[in-house]
């Protein structure tokens, strides 16, 4: 039997899209409630009943969470130009060594808006 296991994580964090044509509003400093949602997929073991803990996503994140949170993103290296794309081609890079199975990664921006990543670099 195979099955997906999703949490979620949510950070605040400032940004800047430098990029962007100078009269886009993203090219000012503004800030999001990020939710990251993280999505592994694997067997699950009989003999326990789960693919693997949940709680090893999160001690994953932990890091990655406390680098994030109240940062100004564009700070960060590999994040000078943070789209949503480019955070989760971030994220996965740095979570696919420690969390077998990784299959999706979704990053919300706002309540309308996010980006689904699926290791395809
Ligand atoms: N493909 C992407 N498009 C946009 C990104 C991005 O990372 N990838 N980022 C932004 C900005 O971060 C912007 O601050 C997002 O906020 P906003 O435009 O207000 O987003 P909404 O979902 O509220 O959009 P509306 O449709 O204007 O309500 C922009 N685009
Ligand atoms: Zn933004």
């Amino acid at each position: 039997m195979r099955a997906r296991i999703i949490k979620d994580f949510r950070f605040e964090a400032a940004q800047t899209l430098p990029t962007l044509p100078s009269d886009h509003k993203c090219t000012k400093m503004h800030g999001h409630s990020f939710k990251v949602e993280i999505t592994v997929e694997g067997e699950v073991d009989p003999k326990i009943g789960w693919v693997y803990d949940h709680a090893e996503i999160s001690r994953a994140m932990k890091p990655i969470l406390d680098r994030l949170d109240h940062s100004y993103l564009n700070e960060i290296e590999g994040l000078e130009n943070p789209t949503i794309e480019y955070m989760a081609a971030w994220l996965w890079k740095k979570l696919a060594p420690q969390l077998p199975g990784l299959a999706e990664i979704t990053i919300h921006e706002t309540p309308s808006a996010r980006c689904v990543f699926r290791g395809e670099f």
